[in-house]
């Protein structure tokens, strides 16, 4: 069996049309990539590839399997990432409808640099912000390409997690399958949020040590409110490569 093949028979029991039909949100897909010591990125923030190539390959069939992919404003600061779907089978990447990217930024921090933005290869970002961002900024982004929507913050004075679902899976926006990829604080915001449907996760085998940034962090800590820690069903494991991929309902 390829990899390609592997990954096809991992995922697809995940994404039956019956399993992600919801009447008010879209079907939520958790995502993100940790090392032994619960790190997704290196010291000081640092952008580390724990996936190995395939597990990349998996991450990368989920991205087409999904209406849009989400990441908070500091992944695009520290990573700049591209956010598409590239390693895929040869047949399936001539046809595979790239997810639309979905940024959640209160303050338009959103650079006019960025890849998002300026490459020819990513589709143009929807940036979810505050009602009382900067309209320079918004008028910029705008320009350049991005869409950006002002929605309602929440108690914490972060944006509105629910509010943004309802809104994404509205007309115009109609996002039936979103993915949500990080970084550390969206991370922490979904799992508090009990808004995802489905968590996978891809655990490396390397030990990355202190000073990195870790999905479940110290000043972030979900135990703060043990009322909101998940409650993981279904769990299931698949190794992929060097990694294990671990896949629950939540
Ligand atoms: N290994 C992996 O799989 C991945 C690793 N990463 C890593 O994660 C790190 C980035 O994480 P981090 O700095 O926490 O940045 P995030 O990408 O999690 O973005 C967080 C920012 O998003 C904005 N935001 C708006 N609304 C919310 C909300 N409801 N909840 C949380 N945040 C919200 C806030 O900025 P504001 O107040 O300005 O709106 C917040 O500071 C990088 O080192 C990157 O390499 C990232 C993705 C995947
Ligand atoms: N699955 C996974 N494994 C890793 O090791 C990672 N570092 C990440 N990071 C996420 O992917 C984004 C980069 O995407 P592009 O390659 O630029 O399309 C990065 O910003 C993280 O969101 N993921």
């Amino acid at each position: 069996m390829s990899i390609y093949e592997k990954v096809e028979t991992f995922l697809s029991p995940y994404y039956s049309k019956e399993t992600i039909i919801h009447e008010n949100k879209p079907f939520v897909t958790l995502t993100y990539a940790q090392s032994l010591d619960g790190k997704i990125s290196g010291k000081g923030g640092k952008q580390l590839i724990l996936s190995c190539k395939e597990s990349m390959i998996m991450t990368h069939r989920m991205r087409t399997l999904h209406d849009g992919i989400m990441v908070g404003i500091g992944t695009i600061l520290n990573d700049n990432p591209r956010l598409t779907a590239r390693l895929l089978e040869t047949e399936i990447e001539l046809t595979v409808n790239q997810p639309q990217p979905i940024i959640l930024d209160s303050r338009l921090r959103f650079p006019l640099s960025a890849k998002l933005l300026t490459s020819n290869e990513c589709k143009s970002p929807w940036i979810f912000t505050s009602h009382n961002c900067d309209n320079d900024k918004r008028k910029l982004l705008e320009q350049a390409g991005a869409k950006v929507i002002s929605i309602d913050s929440d108690q914490n004075g972060q944006l509105s997690l629910l509010h943004l679902l309802s809104i994404l899976h509205s007309p115009p926006f109609s996002i039936k399958r979103l993915m949500v990829e990080g970084g550390a604080r969206i991370i922490q915001s979904f799992l508090k949020s009990e808004l995802p449907n489905l968590l996978i996760i891809t655990i490396a085998p390397v030990f990355v040590g202190p000073n990195a940034i870790s999905c479940i962090g110290d000043k972030l800590s979900i135990e703060e409110d043990e009322d909101k820690i998940p409650n993981l069903k279904n769990v299931k494991y698949e190794q992929l490569g060097r990694d294990i991929i671990m896949v629950a309902n939540i």
